[in-house]
């Protein structure tokens, strides 16, 4: 089967990435980085719920449970849903790095269709890192961590600073971010190096 297109193909200098002392212990959960994340956060009625572990090395896990409101196809899992809970397993390697990070690529394979009710199992790695890009790799394997290959990713992140969201955020979301009194929280939620 092919392979990553050649932006997703670490170049020859780039180095190992090196698992941030702080990091979360493997199996422990590496918390929603933002309450309202369509991924991850707990107040999103619309949102995936992921809960993201740190796993070995620089990796998380996660497991999507698939649920009516993500069909595409009847009783299918719609496949953006299934790139979003990839992506998000993905961005949350910026917490195991303490590096902040946005998807500048992501490229999906989807290898098996995904039903309704599935436990899709979910594990990305980071693999490399040149300069400000992070390349990184996840699967999802239905029914359990060794079930069967159903999506899997190449991606390269791109480091960048928290201007980046403070930026380019929507005022009223960026400032109701700022003002919470949860300073570990805020940290989270802009992915700052502590
Ligand atoms: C709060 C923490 C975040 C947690 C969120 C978790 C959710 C999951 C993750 C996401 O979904 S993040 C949301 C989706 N992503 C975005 O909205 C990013 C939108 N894109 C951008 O803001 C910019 O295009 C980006 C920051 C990615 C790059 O712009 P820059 O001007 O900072 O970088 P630049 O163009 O100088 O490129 C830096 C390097 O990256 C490479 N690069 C950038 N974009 C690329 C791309 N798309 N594909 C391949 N390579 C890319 C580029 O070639 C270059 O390589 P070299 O250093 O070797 O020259």
């Amino acid at each position: 089967m092919r392979g990553p297109t050649t932006s997703l193909t670490p170049p020859a200098d780039a180095v190992a990435p090196a698992r941030h002392s702080g990091a979360p212990a493997p199996g422990e959960p590496l918390g929603s980085h933002y309450d309202h994340c369509f991924g991850c956060g707990g107040k999103q009625p619309h949102g995936l719920h992921l809960e993201i572990r740190a796993g070995e090395g620089v990796s998380a896990t996660a497991v999507l449970t698939v649920r009516e409101e993500h069909q595409g196809a009847p009783g299918l899992a719609h496949g953006g849903v299934l790139a979003a809970a990839l992506d998000e397993t993905l961005g949350a390697l910026g917490w195991m790095l303490r590096t902040i990070a946005v998807t500048g690529r992501l490229e999906t394979d989807f290898v098996r269709p995904v039903p309704v009710g599935t436990e899709l199992h979910l594990r990305a790695e980071v693999t490399a890192v040149h300069g400000r890009k992070i390349y990184a790799t996840a699967a999802g394997r239905a029914g359990g961590p060794e079930g069967p290959l159903a999506v899997r990713a190449a991606a390269l992140f791109v480091a960048v600073e928290v201007e980046h969201f403070t930026e380019n955020g929507r005022d009223e979301e960026i400032r109701a971010a700022m003002a919470d009194p949860d300073q570990v929280r805020v940290v989270r939620a802009f992915e700052v190096n502590p």
